[in-house]
């Protein structure tokens, strides 16, 4: 029985034993159980209780994906068309994507989404989003309708079962924690959950920035209800090397009260409709912050306001790092 394996697997690290639980589901995974390749894959894409080892899950992935396991094809996807473990192949991607679509809906709704798209082969926009100008200082603009209205729907059903009380990133220990600054529920979209709908949204976004899509932290879902707020503050963060030049926030849904976007030292407000996009540069030229950009979401009044952030730091950054 897999259960009583994996359970029993689980009773090993409990014990200190990570060894033996992973000789143990190894020994199940070369004679073809699935979930005991799953699991270990997700042991080493975690980082625990197995040291994190991306290309050895890719391939733990890649097998329990040929026996039939959905979600090991659906992480294998992801890993495949973000570069996780080794080049960056949207081709290899949609043409898994494809083949996982026949027999799993989840698989197959990603796919109607992505080929409602117009995509280069490398899963880029075939035509720029068009920005319209806000303001120049601080500078802000704004991309209408950047995002579908399933697009924007199937972020937040992405999000739905990740998220958790938001948080701010700690300069001290580089770690995420709780902070009144922010009293939303978050959902990070990182590189394992990355599926091709949002790989091609965050590839569209680093188009409309200018920037390289492997600069961008994982997409983040926000989500305010009545009350809740994201209290005046900078996206640069205090301290790091690799900055967070650019913020592009998405509005996913209309119909609630309050919660606009407004820069404090300006008093610039604004409120886009569901799927529109708005760019603003968090740095001066020369790479200080820059005082103009400090905004605030303001408390959302009535129903519930849902958003997708993406910081986009200086350089690329490895997502597996940490
Ligand atoms: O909710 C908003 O309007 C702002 C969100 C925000 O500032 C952020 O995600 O960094
Ligand atoms: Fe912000």
């Amino acid at each position: 029985m897999t259960d009583t394996l994996i359970e029993q697997a689980d009773r090993l690290v409990a014990a200190g034993r990570v060894g033996d639980a992973a000789a143990l589901l190894h020994a199940a995974g070369d004679s073809g159980d699935v979930d005991a390749l799953f699991r270990l894959a997700a042991w080493q894409l975690i980082g625990d209780p197995l040291p994190r080892n991306v290309p050895a899950a890719y391939a733990l992935l890649s097998r329990a994906r040929m026996i039939g396991h959905v979600d090991a094809a659906l992480m294998e996807i992801a890993l495949t068309a973000n570069g996780s473990a080794g080049p960056d192949d949207w081709t290899r991607a949609l043409s898994l994507l494809t083949g996982a679509a026949g027999a799993d809906p989840v698989a197959a709704e990603q796919l109607r989404l992505v080929r409602a798209m117009r995509l280069t082969t490398d899963g880029k926009p075939v035509t720029q989003p068009a920005p319209r100008p806000v303001s120049e200082q601080p500078h802000v603009r704004h991309f209408p309708a950047l995002l579908t209205a399933d697009e924007c729907v199937h972020l937040a059903r992405t999000a739905d079962p990740l998220f958790e009380p938001a948080s701010v990133l700690d300069p001290a220990s580089g770690r995420r924690v709780r902070h009144p600054v922010r009293n939303a529920d978050e959902a990070a979209i990182g590189p394992a959950r990355e599926d091709l709908v949002v790989r091609a949204i965050n590839l569209r976004i680093a188009a409309a920035s200018g920037t390289d899509v492997a600069a961008g932290e994982p997409l983040t879902i926000l989500r305010y209800g009545p009350g809740q707020q994201y209290r005046p503050h900078h996206d640069a963060i205090a301290g790091v090397a690799n900055q967070r030049a650019w913020t592009m926030l998405v509005w996913l849904n209309d119909g609630y009260a309050g919660g606009e976007t407004r820069f404090s030292p300006s008093g610039l407000t604004v409120k886009g409709r569901r799927g529109d996009g708005l760019l603003f540069r968090n740095l001066l030229p020369d790479g200080r912050p820059d005082p103009a950009a400090q905004h605030a979401g303001l408390p959302v009044t009535a129903g519930h306001k849902w958003m997708a952030t993406r910081w986009i730091r200086q350089a690329p950054l490895d997502l597996w790092a940490s």
